[in-house]
């Protein structure tokens, strides 16, 4: 599915309010740069009357001291220029670092309260580039293309003003000449801008190509898909470098036009005040002044040229980091506070009625008690529902009607965050972080000691083996753990989740077998984490059905027969295939 798809647009009015309001907690430093800006301006421009007055005064009028007193002027002008540019330059620098270091904490923090459905409809790397490349883009914009926008816009308004006070007829000239350069920023500046995004985009592509083919190198290696993963991959560069180029074309010409349209008006104004000065209407000074002005002028409005591709790009890069801020965190937080739970609770589903989004129902009129601290083994064939119960229980996705009540509490009313904290999940691709093994167990608890930590690992039969790694508690484990075999990483979990200690307890026990001393411990370790709360096991394991206090065989979204393994193997031939079939033992 496309990404723009599953995003909300924004358009260009709401862009704009956003970086508003994103420049607005830093008011001074926008002034700041505001007043520097306007200084520097002023500086450059009164440098024109330096000029006028040198000829007119000094030159022509052939006194040295004029030349001098002109020259310490000049000097003056520029010292303040320069210390102006300086506070300009430094200062809308700093904001756009500034804003979009704050875009990227808020984006952050947005992404981890969007739910996994939203995650699985857009794909990561395009979530990574847009934070990545967009945020940079953004930086450099505010920070480098906007302040010369600005600072060639005063410096255009300004060198009009003065150009007026010069020569009105000349500036006339000038005036007329004005709409005629703005032709091609009307007409072509849209252009930058849609294959700006269009670019940006392609570029997210080969971000997401490259995130999903690294993440899955083994893959790629052992099917031998190298060559054609390198020939899709080229494929794609192709296209964003073929995008990239026509934005590329549609700058130059931007650029080009505006240069030539520009010079052509000085020239002709030039060339329309020398016959003044011929006539005798203006001094040469003031010629002078006013080409020093036109040139000003020129000059500002071929930066502004250059630099409206770039803000054009900025604000492409603005839609794509609004669209993912403007996605709707879809599941609504509930308000009411969930006291301290004093031990395991009950779980009732009822009446459940739930589909996927676009998807036909799963769920039909399905209930289900859980007593309170019960083992409840939920077996069944593949796609039968066992882990979109999980979802539902942990509110990933809302139920469509019917209702889930944790120790009789609905889990639609209650804060998120209590829910959530009443519950650990151990799934079946056990999920190790690139940290420290310490850490990666502190991950159930943050606030554990270091002595809690090692406490749990050992009631996860995982000290042993840790203690025997080349910095104990400290290694540092690889990216998903890839340094450690399943059943260690299974065991890291499940210390984990011992350590967080809440009273209910998700267990997606993982299919792959494991040797039987590696079998053994980490059954011990689940044994130990399932005493005194209310669980949920999808089985694999023949010890996890033998133990349960009650079987639940789901097919296709619906409870076919319940009880123990000793009665359903005797009385239900769907649990008896599945047995022989899939528990591993
Ligand atoms: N995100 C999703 N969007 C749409 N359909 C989904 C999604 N996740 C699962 N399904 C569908 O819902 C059904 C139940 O899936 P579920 O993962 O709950 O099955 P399961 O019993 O856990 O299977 P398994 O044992 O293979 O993990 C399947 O038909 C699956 O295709």
């Amino acid at each position: 599915m496309s990404s723009t798809t599953v995003l909300t647009q924004v358009n260009t009015r709401e862009v704009l309010r956003w970086l508003g309001g994103h420049l607005a907690p830093y008011r001074w430093q926008v002034a700041g740069a505001i007043v520097a800006l306007f200084l520097a301006s002023g500086a450059w421009l009164a440098l024109g009357q330096g000029v006028k007055y040198a000829i007119d005064n000094g030159f022509i009028g052939d006194h040295p001291q004029v030349l001098n007193q002109a020259a310490l002027a000049v000097l003056i002008i520029c010292i303040i220029a320069s210390l102006a540019t300086y506070c300009r330059f430094y200062l809308m620098t700093w904001l756009g670092e500034r804003i979009s270091a704050d875009i990227r904490m808020q984006l952050y923090q947005h992404l981890l309260h969007l739910s996994p459905s939203f995650f699985s409809k857009i794909r990561t790397g395009e979530v990574i580039s847009r934070f990545t490349s967009d945020t940079a883009i953004l930086q450099t914009v505010v920070g480098m293309s906007l302040s010369m926008a600005l600072r060639s816009l005063v410096t255009f308004i300004g060198a009009l003003i003065l150009m007026g006070a010069t020569s009105p007829l000349l500036t006339l000239c000038v005036l007329l000449a004005v709409p005629v350069v703005l032709i091609p920023i009307r007409v072509l500046a849209p252009k930058v801008r849609r294959y700006a995004r269009l670019s940006q985009d392609k570029i997210a592509d080969l971000g997401a190509h490259i995130d999903q083919s690294l993440h899955e190198i083994a893959t790629v290696q052992a099917f031998n898909a190298q060559t054609s993963e390198a020939r899709q991959f080229d494929n794609r560069v192709d296209e964003a470098f073929g995008v990239a180029r026509w934005r590329i074309h549609y700058r130059s010409l931007l650029i080009g036009l505006i240069m030539v349209l520009s010079l052509s008006a000085i020239l002709l104004i030039a060339w329309v005040g020398a016959r003044q000065v011929f006539a005798g209407d203006i001094s040469a000074g003031e010629l002078s002044a006013f080409l020093f002005y036109a040139i000003l002028a020129g000059g500002s409005v071929a930066t502004i040229s250059e630099v409206i591709g770039e803000v054009q790009r900025g604000v492409g890069a603005s839609e794509r980091l609004l669209e993912l801020l403007a996605s709707p965190v879809d599941i609504v937080d509930g308000t009411t506070t969930l006291p301290h739970l004093p031990s395991a609770p009950a779980i009732h589903i009822k009446q459940l009625q739930f589909a996927y989004p676009d998807s036909p129902a799963l769920f039909n009129n399905f209930s289900l008690t859980i007593d309170a601290g019960e083992k409840v083994a939920l077996v069944g064939a593949s796609g039968a529902g066992k882990t979109t119960l999980f979802q539902l229980l942990l509110r990933f996705y809302d139920v469509n009607e019917g209702d889930i009540t944790l120790g009789g509490y609905s889990i639609k009313q209650l804060k998120l965050h209590d829910l959530r904290n009443q519950i650990a999940m151990v799934s079946q691709e056990s999920v190790v972080f690139a940290t420290t093994v310490m850490e990666n167990i502190r991950y159930g608890r943050e606030d554990a000691s270091d002595e809690d930590v090692v406490a749990a690992a050992k009631n996860a039969f995982a000290d042993e083996f840790i203690e025997a790694l080349e910095d104990g508690y400290h290694t540092q484990l690889g990216e998903r753990g890839v340094r450690l075999s399943g059943g260690q990483r299974q065991r890291i979990a499940i210390a984990r989740a011992i350590l967080a200690d809440r009273p209910v307890l998700l267990l997606d026990e993982a299919t792959s077998a494991l040797d039987a001393r590696s079998e053994k411990m980490v059954q011990q370790a689940l044994s130990s984490l399932m005493r005194g709360r209310t669980t949920i096991v999808i089985a694999h394991r023949l010890a996890t059905v033998q133990h349960a206090d009650r079987i639940i065989v789901l097919d296709q979204g619906k409870i076919t027969a319940q009880g123990k393994h000793v009665q359903l193997m005797k009385s239900d031939t769907l649990y008896r295939e599945y047995a022989e079939l899939q528990l591993l033992s």
